[in-house]
């Protein structure tokens, strides 16, 4: 494939502070790429660009790196619109929904749940993603959840096995996490890079932190890196444990104890150590009516930050990136630049990926343009569709 000259950028953000202005975004004026073979070969300013075989010129838009979205549960069938419905008028959420949709998708063909699955990722590449993780979860039993992670594999790499997201209706739970820790582990493992726990004692569905821990140290033990669900509607034992087991991001982090924040901190990860990264939902926060975690105070204590949808049918049916930044810098005292790293570069972080949500030399040619010169109007112009991936 020959080599393309990528000009005409407004704005470059490339998440390479050797880059441009010195800042965590690297930003560059007036800059140009050069792309070759899928990678990143040259960034810089358009004045210096060297001469290549083909040339596109946006006309003065800004250039992101690829929206990464680390958490999303895609593979679904149902809806639960009324339920979103009921918590818009008082009622609580405490994930025993989640039953209702593990029907809907046990019972649901193949063929609809992978049609259903691509055109969700459709949608969130139609908004400037291009890296998204996927999660069973709604099988919760051994040939379903193997089913889910066969078809999230059709659409990413990064695949999460989630058999312990709740206990299913009328099971033991003692049998179900050894259910989760043996047989549908065995079966699911082959088709996961990850697995994850919905770790919250304050829900009567998910798990407390020793079946939590049970379950990631027996994914950890067949070959699977740990992520936690945490946090999310108590201050529970998720954040620590995740540290504890050394998972890449632990994700919610709605109610942190002081302990909790100290303890990301000093899990962060650094150039030369995998750390743990704290993943903030709050598309979660807006569809579910609760408060939102406390993100300032979390990059004040230099905690690694990331930003995702969680896009699922229960507490946030939304595929909308450019959203989850607008709702962390309005509602979560984030600054543009900083919610912009925490859905590139943070995001990459919490999939421990070095070659994605950054525009370095080396890095995948995954590019989202926005309809706009700056970044910025990423959280000043909500709802207004303005990033679209670049194909070249
Ligand atoms: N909290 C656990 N799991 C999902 C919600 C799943 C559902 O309600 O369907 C989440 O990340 O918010
Ligand atoms: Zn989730």
């Amino acid at each position: 494939m020959s080599s393309v000259l990528v000009t005409g950028i407004a704005e470059l953000v490339t998440n390479d502070p050797s880059v441009g202005d010195g800042s965590p975004l690297g930003l560059v004026e007036r800059a140009a790429l050069v792309l070759d073979a899928g990678r990143v070969a040259w960034a810089g300013p358009a004045a210096q660009a060297p001469i290549t075989d083909t040339h596109v010129d946006l006309g003065g838009r800004a250039v992101v790196p690829g929206f990464v979205d680390s958490h999303s549960h895609l593979v679904f069938a149902g809806d639960r619109a009324r339920e979103f419905e009921a918590r818009m008028t008082g009622a609580r959420y405490d994930g025993g929904g989640i039953v209702t949709t593990v029907a809907a998708t046990r019972a649901a063909p193949d063929e609809l749940l992978l049609a259903r699955t691509r055109a969700l990722v459709a949608e969130m590449r139609a908004q400037g993603t291009t890296t998204v993780e996927v999660k069973s979860g709604y099988g919760l039993t051994v040939a379903d959840e193997a089913r889910s992670l066969r078809i999230a594999r059709e659409v990413t790499a990064e695949t999460t096995f989630l058999g312990a997201h709740v206990v299913p209706a009328g099971a033991d739970r003692d049998e179900y996490v050894a259910l989760v820790t043996g047989r549908m582990l065995e079966a699911c493992a082959p088709h996961a890079r990850w697995v994850d726990v919905f770790c919250e004692p304050a829900s009567a569905h998910a798990f407390d932190g020793d079946e939590a821990r049970a379950v990631l140290q027996a994914g950890i033990a067949a070959g699977l890196l740990p992520r936690v669900h945490g946090n999310q509607l108590s201050a529970g034992p998720g954040v620590q444990l995740a540290v504890e087991v050394g998972a890449a991001s632990v994700d919610h982090c709605t109610y942190l104890t002081s302990a909790d924040v100290d303890a990301l901190a000093a899990a962060a990860p650094t150039s030369g150590r995998d750390g743990t990264v704290a993943t903030l939902l709050p598309g979660v926060e807006f569809s579910t009516r609760s408060p939102y975690p406390d993100a300032r105070a979390l990059v004040d204590a230099g905690v690694t930050v990331a930003l995702a949808t969680d896009c699922n049918p229960g507490t946030c049916y939304t595929s909308s990136i450019p959203l989850v930044v607008a709702l962390a810098v309005r509602e979560m005292g984030m600054s543009p630049a900083e919610a912009l790293w925490s859905v590139t570069a943070g995001g990459a972080q919490a999939l421990r990926r070095g070659d994605i949500g950054h525009l370095g030399v080396g890095a995948k040619a995954d590019l989202t343009v926005l309809e706009a010169p700056t970044y910025r109007h990423l959280a000043y112009r909500p709802g207004v569709p303005i990033a679209k991936v670049l194909d070249v």
